[in-house]
């Protein structure tokens, strides 16, 4: 069976309410295509106001971070359940500017990855080496520990349900996006890992996308390889070009 694409915008921290209720009413038109997943990944403030605006549309909502924890004293965290009445249901979990920045963990992840299944969200876990980890050639040893510790705990029908995001930090917001052949062997080696942890039907059936810098120049070549089920999205979902990246083909 075919894996659907899906093609999800991080909206990272931009866009006021105001500014991200406008955005949608501008791309709602281009980025009409049944035949991918299209999500908004947006900043907690803007979710009810994008879930309004994307009713009635193929758009679907997502968050860009979530605590693994349903409620109580954790003052600033978003929960997941809060997500789901909200309307989300896609998060971003373990983006590589919440690892770097905001000291997330391998462990906080896998946590988070739980909650995400248990409240019925699809989570978006980001994996992906710095340019330091290339050059000494580790990308797929730290790649593999970000995908196994992620992943621990979770059964195969939720692995099957789960999307990985393939994201470079190098090639994140630097105009370098990564060449389709490295994307690609990357994320072939990604659904090696899923094999070996789980089995060949569920690394068939999960979705990994490659987020680095992707625009609509580069989209069409990198959703075109075996292994790429599409892409997340940074400065360019925050642009018409968005449209163009959904309608690829
Ligand atoms: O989550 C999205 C990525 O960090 C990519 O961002 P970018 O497209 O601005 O490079």
């Amino acid at each position: 069976m075919a894996r659907k694409k899906i093609i999800a915008g991080n909206w990272k921290m931009n866009m006021t309410p105001s500014e991200a209720v406008k955005l949608v009413e501008t791309l709602k038109p281009l980025v009409k295509n049944d035949e991918v997943d299209v999500v908004f990944c947006v900043p907690a403030i803007d979710i009810v106001p994008v879930v309004e605006a994307a009713k009635g549309t193929n758009i679907q909502v997502g968050a860009e971070n979530m605590y693994f924890e349903e409620k109580g004293a954790y003052t600033g965290e978003i929960s997941p359940n809060m997500l789901v009445d909200a309307g989300v249901k896609y998060v971003v979990l373990g983006h590589s500017e919440r690892r770097g920045y905001f000291g997330e963990t391998d462990a906080d992840i896998n946590k988070k990855m739980h909650k995400a299944f248990e409240h019925g969200l699809t989570p978006i876990m980001c994996c992906g080496e710095s340019l330091e980890q290339r050059e000494q050639g580790v990308t797929m040893d730290f790649i593999r520990q970000q995908v196994k510790i992620g992943f621990q705990g979770l059964t195969a029908d939720q692995a099957k349900a789960a999307v990985i995001a393939y994201e470079p930090i190098w090639a994140i917001g630097t105009g370098k996006t990564a060449t389709t052949e490295q994307a690609q062997e990357v994320c072939s080696k990604i659904r090696e890992c899923i094999a070996e942890v789980y089995d060949d039907a569920t690394a068939a059936e999960i979705r990994i996308q490659y987020g680095g810098s992707v625009n609509s120049k580069t989209a069409a070549d990198l959703f075109a390889q075996a292994d790429i089920d599409g892409g997340l999205v940074g400065g360019a979902s925050l642009k018409e070009e968005f449209g163009q990246i959904v309608n690829y083909k």
